[in-house]
């Protein structure tokens, strides 16, 4: 065949977790290693493939939904295909899947693809170590994705006290079993735990091909799924959110503080015009966890606010409408108002490393792009 076999890695973890933040980690400390990402986005709205390295329009984006849902393997063998063009000049494909795909339904899928170019090259699973107890009760198939992991990375430590952690980290290394378990902040890992890990027999991590068939599923999309309702998507509802009007920081807050239990979810894009007219700000809420984050407009970058949130039990006719009324057509916002908003900044960026703040300038041209 004369090409090499590019690894493809399948990175799940439950909403939140921080799959997106530890692909930009990746993206940006790659130096030299070629990754492609392909980012799947639960919602209308592609949140997850805009902040991938701020590169809107360089990711396959899949969209629709979970993964599992949304192509069948023939879709995915699409994908792959343009991203194992010899042009491309990939070194490994990294696909994120939803916060609320199936990953070993994903990783079956990439086992089933017939594009010669690609291998299996392991399941990473994200865990958010300050929601650990409180996710197992939600979903008690993390423990299953933990068992069929070769990497868990258990996120978010420093949310954690240290003696708390010592303990939390015992637990999941016994629930992952023989794969490996690393704690992390900011998905701040060794890319090399991933990219070396090149599995050649033919048990693939810890996921075999009997394994991903024994899970007795057909191969095409939900609407064939008979047991659709078994989907972790299936108890989640979710609402989207845009608007060109600035948003009004009180009320948007208001309506932040007062959110329903149910809605566990909610990542976008806020412009509050006027207000902070160089800057939107990135909002990710994970349970009761808030925070902003604001950059710069990229140059041309259309002022709008874009906004999906996801959760069980919720009304997403209601959210919309009570964003819709945090719209502030008449401008009755003043600056004041956005001190409320101000309080959820955190010095640390979301995506950028303060340990290492020359990666990002340092990384060869193209490494810290994903191709599509
Ligand atoms: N304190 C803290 N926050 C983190 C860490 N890693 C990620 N976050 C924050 O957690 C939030 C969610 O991170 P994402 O990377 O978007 O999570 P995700 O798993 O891609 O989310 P979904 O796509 O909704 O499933 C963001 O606000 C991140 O900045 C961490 O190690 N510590």
């Amino acid at each position: 065949m004369g090409r090499q076999q590019i690894p493809v890695v399948v990175l799940a973890g439950f909403l939140g977790s921080g799959k997106t933040t530890l692909l930009n980690q990746l993206l940006w400390r790659s130096r030299g290693t070629r990754i492609g990402a392909v980012v799947n986005d639960f919602g209308a709205i592609e949140i997850d493939a805009m902040t991938v390295a701020g590169q809107v329009g360089s990711t396959v984006s899949l969209g629709n939904g979970c993964l599992c849902c949304a192509v069948d393997v023939a879709e995915l063998d699409t994908y792959l295909e343009r991203l194992t063009r010899p042009e491309a000049g990939l070194d490994v494909i990294v696909i994120e899947a939803s916060g609320l795909a199936e990953p070993v339904e994903l990783v079956r899928m990439i086992l089933a693809s017939e594009n010669p170019h690609i291998r299996y090259g392991g399941l990473v699973e994200v865990v958010d170590a300050a929601e650990y107890e409180a996710t197992r009760q939600r979903h008690p198939e993390l423990d299953r994705h933990l068992a069929a992991a070769d990497l868990v990375v258990l996120n978010k430590t420093d949310r954690v006290a240290p003696a708390e952690l010592a303990e939390l980290l015992a637990v999941v290394r016994a629930r992952a079993g023989d794969g490996a378990v690393t704690p992390a902040t900011y998905g701040r890992i060794d890319p090399e735990l991933l990219f070396d890990r090149r599995p050649q027999t033919e048990r693939y991590g810890q996921l075999s091909f009997d394994d991903a068939r024994e899970e007795d599923e057909p191969e095409s999309g939900c609407d064939d799924h008979d047991d659709h309702a078994g989907h972790l998507h299936a108890a989640y509802d979710s609402a989207s959110f845009t608007t060109g009007t600035p948003l009004h920081p009180r009320r948007l807050m208001d309506l932040l503080d007062a959110r329903p239990e149910g809605l566990y979810r909610i990542k976008g894009f806020v412009d509050f015009g006027p207000l902070d007219p160089g800057h939107v700000y990135t909002l990710h809420a994970v349970g009761r966890f808030l925070r902003f984050a604001p950059r710069p407009w990229e140059p041309g970058e259309e002022r709008r606010t874009q906004l999906v949130l996801i959760g069980a039990g919720i009304d997403p006719d209601a959210l919309t409408a009570q964003l819709e009324g945090c719209r502030d057509e008449a401008r009755e916002a003043e600056e004041r108002h956005l001190w409320s908003v101000l309080r959820f900044v955190r010095a640390e960026e979301d995506t950028a490393d303060p340990d290492d703040p020359d990666a990002l300038r340092a990384a060869a041209p193209g490494t810290e792009q994903p191709v599509a």
